[in-house]
């Protein structure tokens, strides 16, 4: 039987993929909770909903196996007592206090069927909408401003962050962020419970219950071997170590881990935000990461002369850096928006970099970028636009909204 999840490339052909179609959870974002819930405006729900479906209807024509979350999420809660199990931890990290209203929410979610109530979890739970809660407490009382019991979880659809197949085992992350941290619960459950998954034995490299955050949108596999992994606003350098170390001590295929310092920007959260993968020799870039000599810090991490150990190399150059661990004479960066002071910044904004390949040198991109896309096309790539008005305003392209869990392996 072909493993449930395989991923030893960012480009090898795409064959099974996680989505997550948006829904009512964007409609309760106001302008006031907008940070708090990471987004930079409201997308129009009916709009935002058509783009993902030609983006999922664009995966499937290319012959790649669409999953979507809350199916796989509504298959794994299969007995009272997962589910019950589920509301439980869920209000819990929603930090809802174990006292009446945990009890009232618990039952009120429970009242749904399954499906119904994965949408409701996601689309967050008004105070509003439980009436008969008695406010005893005086925090119950004082917040009683703030229109929701549960946040909505606008930031599902991007699927990338709140885990990461490497190999054939996966991260499921700790995640920075309050307002997206019940969304790697999510996959823990589908890996636990789902039959495509439970009896797998899928090794797990890193957990959602260490200290340190960790987001998928920072993990890139480069190849069998070498996974980069950026140091950015949501992945600590602790994180990576750990990482790096379960990888090192529990397989034998991935022998290096390039941690990437980004700057920790709100524009740059993740390093796939300024930094993918799209041909054997191929990426792009926004050049902003580098210096004005062209440089940045990279730390090359292998395995130590114990398995708490690392041995860790600094490296200022990227590309020579590349051409080293993938053994390539020849690399090229393409840099976003063409590396123009306005198109690049623009276009990186709106996720020109974030580019998710499907197979070696074809990929799908937002089509607003167009200035990428056509050096894209001009350096040998095959370029698949997707429409991208409201779906780029949760600050997220293509490869963030696609969790990879099946990849061919390269030749
Ligand atoms: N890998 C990614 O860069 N994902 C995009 C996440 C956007 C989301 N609004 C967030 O701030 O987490």
């Amino acid at each position: 039987m072909k493993n449930a999840v395989n991923v030893t490339s960012e480009i090898g052909k795409l064959q099974t993929v996680l989505l997550h179609r948006p829904g009512e959870e964007v409609e309760n974002l106001t302008p006031e909770y907008l940070q708090r819930l990471l987004f930079d405006d409201i997308p129009y729900l009916p709009i935002i909903q058509k783009e993902h479906d030609v983006f999922a209807e664009t995966l499937r024509e290319n012959e790649i196996e669409v999953l979507y979350l809350t199916d796989l999420l509504s298959e794994a809660l299969h007995s009272e007592e997962i589910k019950e199990q589920f509301v439980h931890d869920i209000l819990t990290e929603s930090k809802i206090s174990v006292d009446d209203s945990f009890y009232v929410i618990s039952e009120y979610l429970l009242s749904f069927d399954t499906p119904e109530m994965i949408k409701k979890i996601i689309a967050g739970v008004r105070k509003d909408e439980i009436e008969h809660i008695k406010k005893k407490h005086l925090y119950e009382i004082l917040t009683s401003h703030y229109p929701f019991y549960l946040d909505p979880m606008p930031n599902l659809y991007f699927t990338r962050d709140p885990a990461a197949v490497v190999g054939n085992g996966l991260a499921i992350n700790k995640m920075r962020e309050p307002a997206r941290q019940r969304e790697s619960l999510f996959i823990d459950y589908i890996v636990n419970y789902h039959p495509r998954f439970k009896n797998q034995e899928i090794p797990i490299w890193f957990n959602r219950d260490f200290d340190y955050p960790l987001e998928g949108g920072d993990v890139l596999v480069l190849s069998k071997d070498t996974i980069a992994i950026g140091i950015s606003a949501r992945t600590a350098a602790k994180s990576i170590e750990r990482f790096a170390l379960n990888l090192f001590n529990n397989q034998n295929s991935v022998k290096r881990v390039l941690a990437v310092e980004i700057p920790k920007s709100r524009a740059y959260m993740h390093l796939d935000t300024v930094f993918t993968m799209i041909d054997v020799d191929k990426f792009t870039i926004h050049s902003a990461i580098q210096d004005s000599n062209g440089e940045m810090d990279i730390y090359v991490l292998g395995q130590g002369s114990d398995p708490e150990t690392l041995n860790i190399a600094h490296k200022t150059n990227l590309l020579e850096t590349l051409k080293e661990v993938l053994e390539l004479k020849e690399i090229l960066l393409i840099p976003c928006g063409g590396g123009d002071i306005i198109a690049g910044p623009r276009e990186q904004w709106n996720d020109g970099s974030n580019t998710l390949a499907i197979a070696p040198g074809k990929v799908i991109t937002y089509d607003r970028n167009y200035v990428t896309n056509q050096l894209l096309r001009e350096n040998g790539i095959e370029v698949i636009e997707v429409p991208s008005s409201e779906l780029s305003r949760g600050r997220g392209g293509p490869r963030c909204m696609s969790m990879p869990l099946v990849r061919k392996d390269l030749e």
